[in-house]
This record gives C-alpha cells, sequence and structure tokens, in this order.
C-alpha cells in the first residue's frame, strides 16, 4: 500500500462540557489502540481527524499531505481526506447486497493506485460465502465484516475504528479479531483502534494513546503504557503485559511449546506455528508470583530470574504491584501486601519470577 506516512495531529475543539487537547505523532504503520473512560473524548477526536467536527481546529498531517492547518486557513473537507471510518455498528446500505454494499466501497476510492482488489477484502474478511445476502440476513458479526471491507475497499491511507467489536458476540469477536491481527501488515497504513477492552488492545496494539477529560494523557507503545505505575491500566483488573516473543522449539511429547523473549524463554501449551515465528504473549499481573530462590518443588513451570525495580499501592489494600525486570522485559506482579513483608521485598532485590499463565496471540 502506498502508506507509509505517520499521522501527526494537534488538536482542539470546546464542547459545553469538555475541552478536547489532543497531540499526537503515530507510527505510520501498525494499530493504535485509543483507550479511555465512556465520554473522554475517543469518538470526538477520531471525528475531528476525519473532518467531522466544524468547530474542531488545529492541525492535522498524514505524512506529506496537509488535511488541517487552521492557521493557514487550509483545511481538506471529509470527502478529499483519504481515510475509512468503521463504526460501532456496521452502517451497511440495507438495500444493496453485500456485493453491491462492496462495491460502493470501490467507487469511494479516491486515490489512483489502488492496492486493495475486491476479491482480496472478500478473502481476508472471509466474506465470499454472504456476496448475495442483504444486510438484514446477516449476523452481527458478518455485517461487521462486510463493514470493514467495504472500508479497505476504499483505499484509505488512515483506518478510523471506533470499538468496531462492540456489538459482535464473543465467539464473533474472537474470529475477526483473528482477522485484524493480519490488517498491519497486508495494509501498511496507520490505523486507530477504538476499544474499552484491554485483551481487544493488546491483541490488536502496538501502541496506545490514553485520553482522560478530552485530553492525552499517555502516548507510546502498548507495553509501556501497560506497565506505568502512574496510569490507570496497571492497576484496573485485567492489569498485564505483552511480550513479543518468537517459537524456539516444540517439545511434542509434552504438547508444549518453548518460546523466546528478551528476557528468557516461557514454555507454553501448544503453539502452532513453525519455528521462528513471532508470537504475542500477554501475561496478567495476578498470574505471576514471586520467591526467592527458583523453586524446585513447584508445579509452575515458568521460572524467571527478575530484578525488583519498585513496587507500587493498589487500589485494593491487600494488594500491592511490583514491577519486575527480567533481561530487556518488564513484568507486573500483583501480590499480598502479606507476602511483600514476609519476604521483606525491596526495589534492587534479585527475586523469581514464577509465571502461572501465559496466554498466546
Ligand atoms: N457535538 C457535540 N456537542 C456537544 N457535546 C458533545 C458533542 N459530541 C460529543 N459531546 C460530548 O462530549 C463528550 C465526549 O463524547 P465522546 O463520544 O467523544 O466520548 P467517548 O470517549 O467516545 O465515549 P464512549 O466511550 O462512551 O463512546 C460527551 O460528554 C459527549 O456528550
Amino acid at each position: 500500500m502506498s502508506g507509509n506516512s505517520a499521522l501527526c495531529f494537534d488538536l482542539a475543539l470546546d464542547l459545553p462540557q469538555l475541552k478536547i487537547r489532543a497531540a499526537a505523532t503515530l507510527p505510520a504503520t501498525g494499530v493504535t489502540a485509543l483507550f479511555g473512560a465512556s465520554g473522554s473524548g475517543k469518538t470526538t477526536l477520531l471525528r475531528m481527524l476525519a473532518g467531522l467536527e466544524a468547530t474542531g481546529r488545529g492541525q492535522i498531517r498524514l505524512g506529506a499531505s496537509c488535511w488541517q492547518d487552521d492557521t493557514h486557513k487550509r483545511r481538506l473537507p471529509t470527502h478529499q481526506r483519504p481515510l475509512a471510518y468503521v463504526f460501532q455498528e456496521a452502517s451497511l446500505f440495507t438495500h444493496l447486497n453485500v456485493r453491491e454494499n462492496l462495491s460502493f466501497g470501490l467507487t469511494r476510492a479516491r486515490v489512483p493506485d489502488r492496492t486493495i482488489g475486491f476479491h482480496d477484502a472478500v478473502d481476508w474478511l472471509g466474506i465470499g460465502h454472504l456476496l448475495d445476502r442483504l444486510p438484514s440476513h446477516l449476523s452481527g458479526g458478518e455485517r461487521q465484516r462486510v463493514a470493514i471491507a467495504r472500508a479497505l475497499l476504499a483505499q484509505p491511507r488512515l483506518l478510523l475504528m471506533d470499538e468496531p467489536l462492540s456489538a459482535v458476540d464473543a465467539d464473533g469477536r474472537d474470529a475477526i479479531l483473528d482477522t485484524l491481527e493480519q490488517l498491519p501488515e497486508r495494509l501498511g497504513i496507520p490505523i486507530i483502534y477504538v476499544s474499552h477492552s484491554i485483551e481487544e488492545i493488546t491483541r490488536l496494539a502496538d501502541h496506545l494513546l490514553l485520553m482522560s477529560a478530552g485530553r492525552l494523557i499517555a502516548d507510546g507503545p502498548t507495553n509501556t503504557i501497560l506497565t506505568r505505575c502512574d496510569l490507570p491500566l496497571a492497576h484496573g483488573a485485567h492489569a498485564g503485559v505483552v511480550l513479543q516473543a518468537r517459537v524456539v522449539e516444540h517439545l511434542a511429547h509434552e504438547h508444549l511449546t518453548r518460546l523466546a523473549f528478551d528476557g528468557g524463554e516461557l514454555l507454553v501449551s501448544t503453539v502452532a506455528r513453525p519455528i521462528d515465528v513471532s508470537a504475542r504473549v500477554r501475561i496478567a499481573a495476578r498470574d505471576v508470583a514471586i520467591a526467592m530462590s527458583a523453586p524446585t518443588d513447584s508445579s509452575v513451570i515458568n521460572h524467571l530470574r527478575a530484578d525488583i525495580v519498585d513496587i507500587n499501592d493498589d487500589p485494593n489494600p491487600a494488594h500491592c504491584l511490583v514491577r519486575l525486570r527480567v533481561g530487556k522485559a518488564v513484568l507486573l506482579a500483583r501480590i499480598t501486601r502479606h507476602s511483600r513483608q514476609r519476604l521483606a521485598l525491596q526495589p534492587g532485590m534479585a527475586v523469581w519470577a514464577l509465571v502461572k499463565g501465559v496466554a498466546v496471540r
């Protein structure tokens, strides 16, 4: 795709209840998740990027193209911004079948170098068997697949996705996430993905923006933001880390796979991928325990040498959150204050991280 352009914006908008003040430069490819409490301004920010908020002001650049620069009275209208927008509810034309809805996406393509063909989009989204159906004969997940395919056929150079899976049931969501995981490599454009789901964010996003009361309060690689104890994500029920790993060995008899990451190795249930292929690994803070020596009498199979970076308060007064450095990686461990005292844990101490659960994507 002709993308390879970073998105850079500095925007302001005054609403009756909320002032939006948001500036960031996003990677030229891959998914940037936009996360924040309900009403923090995420949808409004996407609408500003799309040119849908008339009183929004500031600058937007995508690579060398200037979409908006109010100091020079320059502003491309929405239809001239090469972007596609996928909403919570698929907004398909109800009187057109799937094929006709997709063809509409193709006719909206504004760029001469069309790189995503009809069959690519149909194939990627797995909707070949649905082409003759009307939207009223599709499930929520199928409708959203068609909406995503239609968005891609507009050949966007920026893809905005606003909670695209919130109206899809759990099985449909999981299947669409499998598809979305492939998109960054196939598209090579920036994708902004609004979600309230840590699972979706950790599966898809390399980069994370945190929004609170109209402001971007954090912007950085997903794992950096997830492990910053001054930010809310490290303290929620789903606190944890995401690590990039690669398949090293399959232990067929034991139904296990050995993965390597920046801080060592992990044994996990068989991952059906060839050697050397990468895997994204999620480790929840509640699944990491701490020991002073390598346990020889524990059923936990993953023991990693670690140094305590710091020990932080947790909203649950019985717990504390320990940041651990494991090689170049950082893990979070949620342990009881009781254990912290019993083991006399202090920053800088060398310990063992016992990893009880690893989710591999
Ligand atoms: N055009 C508008 N005029 C007045 N207020 C608005 C307008 N658009 C949004 N708001 C208000 O701005 C705030 C932010 O809304 P927005 O939909 O951007 O939040 P959000 O973070 O996307 O929320 P959610 O996660 O619930 O979708 C809300 O209080 C909303 O009511």
